[in-house]
């Protein structure tokens, strides 16, 4: 069994983590001191990795990571490491557009799954074993089970979106695995899909388009097909982060409205620029003509906007939903529109997705539902291929990924 030492400054008290591997060649371990308190925690899964990747590439030097780490200076470590990426193997669970895949199979062997449709998890357990990176899609369930299925030698998945709810992040920090996503490039794609939902569900936009497609458009009607309007009213932004901010820049520049939103945190330039008023939730759903939520899907945001919060809404209300599916209660949703307890949702993600064609709000007139189809623009997408196919190719050499979330 191969061993490696890696110093620790002098601050750094005993505590020790051992991490073994098995590559074809053989076995290996690394072990670590560490300081008493564990600040170093994360940047100790990382350097184990390198030094399994260094070794797996037939690097044997000694390395003193004392100084760099306690400095949290990965980059030039891992280029004194000098790692190569060449023999790794790495799955993308789809085709993505543009050409950054060409990239990736320069440096590495890339398999990716052909079809539309996703592999299922028995389909996916097969096709990950072995690989060193994998490239997910949102709708790949990426947790423990899966990564041990992989094997010790997986030590990077690029997620191909910026939410990683489908991803088990403690999952993969416990097991050195680093974790990318792809934020800020699709945001602006997204806000504009916010935007044309909130208009959508508000002036009953398919509904009424499909009345002229089957050919059932009889007249122009002076009480035909009212809808409310945005200007000048409240919007509830519910999440202030990259794309709640972007929905409101829109909504409040565009169409004069007022803004209150909810954050885990001040978001002083909201305030500055928007002129926003940061409120609980409650009073946000009160006081708001159209709600739109952009948190990220969380064990605290599941079920978010569940029935009691639906029933705090005004009745001429509109819902929008670009975030996650789960983050709003569907039953409590399709109970408030059929009551006309709201007055219409607007919504980019379900649960589950597909949702089938027979569910209550897919019927529902006053629910219109996109497939998810946020950031798909050419411009967003294809920066998304980038900027996943740099977090894998950092992540195989070891490197600070350009988007973590580890
Ligand atoms: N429909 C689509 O195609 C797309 C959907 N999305 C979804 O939008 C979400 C947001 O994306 P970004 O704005 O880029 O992410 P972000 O990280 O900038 O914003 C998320 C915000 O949610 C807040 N948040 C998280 N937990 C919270 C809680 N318990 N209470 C209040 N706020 C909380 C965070 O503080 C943050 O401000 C993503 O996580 C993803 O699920 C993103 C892109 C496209
Ligand atoms: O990026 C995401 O989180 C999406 O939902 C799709 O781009």
């Amino acid at each position: 069994m191969e061993g490696v030492g890696i110093r620790f400054p002098e601050s750094v008290s005993a505590q020790s983590v051992r991490s073994t591997w098995h590559t074809s060649s053989g076995k290996g371990a690394v072990s670590v001191r560490r300081s008493g308190t564990l600040c170093f925690a994360d940047e100790l899964h990382r350097i184990i990795f390198r030094k399994r990747e260094a070794l797996v590439a037939g690097q044997r030097s000694i390395m003193s990571v004392s100084e760099k780490a306690a400095k949290g200076n990965r980059v030039d470590e891992t280029s004194r490491l000098g790692m190569e990426t060449m023999k790794h193997s790495v799955l993308v669970t789809r085709q993505i557009p543009g050409e950054s895949l060409k990239r990736l199979r320069e440096v590495c062997e890339v398999e990716v799954w052909p079809e539309a449709i996703p592999p299922s998890r028995e389909e996916l357990c097969r096709l990950v074993k072995g690989r060193h990176g994998l490239l997910t899609m949102l709708s790949d369930r990426i947790d423990g089970e899966l990564m041990d299925v992989a094997g010790e030698q997986l030590c990077v998945v690029s997620n191909y979106a910026v939410g990683f709810n489908n991803i088990d992040v403690d999952a993969a920090k416990t097991r050195g695995v680093v974790v990318g996503n792809t934020p800020d490039v699709l945001t602006d794609a997204t806000a504009d899909l916010a935007v044309s939902l909130l208009f959508a569900a508000s002036r009953h936009v398919l509904p009424a388009g499909n009345q002229v497609r089957e050919g059932e458009w009889k007249t122009w009607e002076p009480t035909g097909w009212l809808g409310v309007e945005p200007s000048d009213k409240t919007l509830g932004i519910v999440g202030m982060g990259r794309i709640g901010k972007a929905t409101a820049k829109r909504l409040v520049g565009g169409w004069g409205m007022n803004l209150l939103y909810t954050s885990r945190s001040d978001q002083g330039d909201v305030e500055k620029e928007l002129g926003g008023r940061r409120v609980e939730l409650d009073t946000l759903l009160a006081e708001s003509d159209f709600v739109s939520v952009h948190v990220a899907l969380t064990d605290e945001t599941r079920n978010l906007i569940d029935a009691d919060a639906i029933g705090k809404m005004k009745s001429t209300s509109v819902l929008v939903n670009t975030a996650r599916g789960e983050i709003v209660d569907q039953d409590a949703l399709v109970d408030a529109l059929n009551r006309r307890a709201i007055f219409a949702a607007g919504l980019d993600v379900t649960t589950p997705e597909p949702l089938p064609a027979d569910h209550a709000l897919v019927k529902s007139p006053h629910c219109v539902i996109l497939p998810h189809i946020g950031s798909a623009t050419h411009t967003s997408r294809n920066a998304m291929s980038e900027i996943a196919v740099d977090n894998l190719i950092a992540g195989l050499a070891g490197k600070p990924l350009r988007c973590s979330v580890t």
